[in-house]
């Protein structure tokens, strides 16, 4: 992976661990929120991801591309294929039980991804330092060991849920996340 200084993981860095109460391997991790581009189920035209956590500090998930997700004629969309790492590496800090956000996203495209593909993706933690998270994805074209398509590093930062109540839609946090107050 290219990767930039502001994506590398620092000396003092640590990796992740499983964390108590948290999935059991090989369990599906459901979506942050039904309205999401990425993973919501009732998002009308949007990927759908879901992902499965093998170990509690990875995941992987799929990701059919489809006539809506092209950018040339047959092809996936750079931004499309850009959305899915994202969406994966952010299924994956939901692991870490406390509310990250996207600061910075890099990719790599390394080959095309025609419609019809199944993408197999896998994302996982290459450090934890402070509030950041240094996190790595990869799709691959047709199987967990097919050829590598797309390849993402990004800097993720912890954030309280206030963030979301704050600049979003607080009711709706509300309404699906029932253990959050927004003025407790
Ligand atoms: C309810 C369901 C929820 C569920 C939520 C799950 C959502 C998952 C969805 C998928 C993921 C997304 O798409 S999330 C959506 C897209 N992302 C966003 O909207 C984020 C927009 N940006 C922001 O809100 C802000 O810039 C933050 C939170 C990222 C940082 O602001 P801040 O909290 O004030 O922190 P700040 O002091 O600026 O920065 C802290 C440290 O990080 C560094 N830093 C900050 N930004 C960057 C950056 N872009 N690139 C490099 N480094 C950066 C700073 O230099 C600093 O380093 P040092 O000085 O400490 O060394």
């Amino acid at each position: 992976m290219t990767r930039s200084a502001l994506t590398t993981p620092p000396p003092d860095a640590v990796l992740p661990r499983p964390l108590p109460g948290g999935p059991a391997p090989g369990a599906t991790l459901g979506s942050h929120y039904s309205g999401c581009f990425g993973c919501g189920e009732d998002h009308p035209t949007g990927l759908r991801l879901t992902a499965v956590t093998p170990d509690g500090v990875t995941v992987v998930a799929t990701f059919t591309v489809g006539t809506a997700h092209q950018g040339a004629p047959g092809l996936a969309h750079g931004g499309v294929l850009a959305t899915a790492m994202d969406e994966v590496i952010g299924m994956l800090v939901w692991l870490f039980q406390r509310p990250y956000v996207t600061a910075r996203l890099e990719t790599d495209y390394l080959a095309p991804v025609p419609v019809g593909t199944v993408l197999h993706m896998r994302a996982w933690c290459n450090g934890m330092s402070g509030r950041k998270a240094y996190l790595e994805a990869e799709g691959r074209i047709g199987s967990p060991d097919g050829p590598v398509a797309v390849r993402a590093a990004a800097l993720f930062i912890e954030v309280g849920m206030e963030h979301f109540a704050e600049h979003g839609d607080a009711q709706a946090i509300i309404d699906e996340h029932h253990e959050y107050e927004v003025n407790p």
